[in-house]
C-alpha cells in the first residue's frame, strides 16, 4: 500500500516532465515557478507533496503549515534549504535526486577552472568593450598543477577524472572515501593540512552541513600557497566571506570562481563587493542549469513520488534523506 499523495506543489521552475509524469498516474500538480514565502505558507496546506529546488527555503514555519504534508523532493542534491531535522521529528520524508545533476556540476568546475587559468571571462569583457588586451591576460597552464579537491563524491571525483586530462594532479580529502577508492580516480588521499600548502587550485564539493560551514577561513587561506585559486559550485557557506575577501585583497587568493553564494540572489554587499573583485568569476548557482541535468531531476523526483503512490511502478531508487516510508 502506497502514499496517499493527490496533490503536489511543484516551485522553483523544475523541468516541466516532473508534472507531466506524475499527472500521467493521476496526481494533481500545481505548479509555480516562483513564489514568495507568503503564497507558499497560503498553498502549502493543499499538497501532500513539495518540489522544491535550491530558491525555496522549506523552513519549520513552511513544515508547519503544510498540515498534509508528507514529503518533500528536492530536485537535485543539496538539502540545506530544508529543515530536515524538523521534517524528520514531524514524519515529512525528505527525498533528493543525489547523483541526476553532478555531471553538469562537474562541467562547470572544470570550465571555471580554465576560466580562471586563462583569464578567459575578463579577456573577453574588455574586447567586448572595444579593448584588445593581450599583455594584461597573460595566463598560467594547468598541466602540472596541483588541484585539491575537497569532497570527493559524485562531482568531485569525476572534476578529477577530466582535470587529469589537463595533466593536472588531482589530490583530495573526503573523510567517507579511502585511499584505495581515490585510486581509481587517480587522486592521492591526504589530510587537511598536507593539502594546503601543495594546491595550486581548490575547489569545494562537501555538502553544507555544520561541519563544513566556514571550511575555507583566514586559517586555511594563510597556510596555502600564496597566489591559491579557489573554485565554489558546492555553497556559498562553505567559504568565510570576510575572510576570503582579505586574502583576496592581499593576492593570497589570486583567482577564483563563485557559482554559489550564502544568500542567493546575494545582497549583502561584502558579497557584492567580492563579485565586483576583477579576479573572480561569478556565476548565479548554474552547476546544475543544464537541459540534461533538469531533465535528469524532474524524471527521478517525479518517478521517486510515483512510487511512494504505486510501489513498483518504475526502477528509479528511493532517494531518502530522511525516512519516508514506515520503517
Ligand atoms: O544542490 C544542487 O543540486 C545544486 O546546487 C543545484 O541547485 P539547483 O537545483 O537550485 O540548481
Amino acid at each position: 500500500m502506497g502514499l496517499d499523495i493527490k496533490s503536489v506543489l511543484i516551485v522553483d521552475g523544475v523541468g516541466a516532465n516532473c508534472a507531466e509524469i506524475l499527472n500521467s498516474h493521476n496526481i494533481k500538480v500545481t505548479t509555480k515557478a516562483k513564489i514568495t514565502k507568503e503564497e507558499l505558507l497560503k498553498e502549502i496546506p493543499n499538497h501532500e507533496a513539495l518540489v522544491v529546488r535550491s530558491a525555496t527555503q522549506v523552513t519549520r514555519e513552511v513544515l508547519d503549515a503544510g498540515s498534509k504534508l508528507k514529503v518533500v523532493g528536492r530536485a537535485g542534491a543539496g538539502v540545506d534549504n530544508i529543515d530536515v531535522a524538523v521534517a524528520g521529528q514531524k514524519g515529512i520524508g525528505v527525498i533528493n535526486a543525489p547523483g541526476a545533476n553532478a555531471m553538469s556540476a562537474c562541467e562547470l568546475t572544470c570550465g571555471l577552472t580554465l576560466a580562471l587559468a586563462r583569464h578567459i571571462v575578463p579577456a573577453a569583457s574588455a574586447l567586448r568593450a572595444g579593448r584588445w588586451e593581450r599583455t594584461q591576460h597573460t595566463g598560467t597552464e594547468l598541466n602540472g598543477k596541483t588541484l585539491a579537491i575537497l569532497g570527493l563524491g559524485r562531482v568531485g571525483r569525476e572534476v578529477a577524472i577530466r582535470m587529469n586530462a589537463f595533466g593536472m594532479k588531482t589530490i583530495g580529502f573526503d573523510p567517507f572515501v579511502t585511499a584505495e577508492q581515490c585510486a581509481q580516480f587517480n587522486t592521492t588521499k591526504m589530510e587537511l593540512d598536507e593539502i594546503w600548502p601543495l594546491a595550486d587550485y581548490i575547489t569545494l564539493h562537501t555538502p553544507l552541513i555544520d561541519s563544513t560551514r566556514n571550511f575555507i577561513n583566514g586559517s586555511v587561506l594563510s597556510r596555502c600557497k600564496k597566489g591559491v585559486k579557489i573554485i565554489n559550485v558546492g555553497r556559498g557557506g562553505l567559504i568565510n566571506e570576510r575572510d576570503f575577501y582579505e586574502a583576496l585583497k592581499s593576492g593570497q587568493v589570486s583567482g577564483a570562481a563563485l557559482d554559489v553564494f550564502e544568500q542567493e540572489p546575494p545582497t549583502d554587499p561584502l558579497t557584492l563587493e567580492i563579485i565586483q573583485h576583477p579576479a573572480v568569476i561569478a556565476s548565479p548557482h548554474l552547476g546544475a542549469s543544464t537541459k540534461e541535468a533538469q531533465i535528469r531531476v524532474g524524471l527521478e523526483i517525479a518517478e521517486q513520488l510515483v512510487n511512494l503512490v504505486k510501489p513498483g511502478t518504475y526502477t528509479t531508487p528511493l532517494a531518502e534523506v530522511t525516512r519516508v516510508l514506515p520503517k
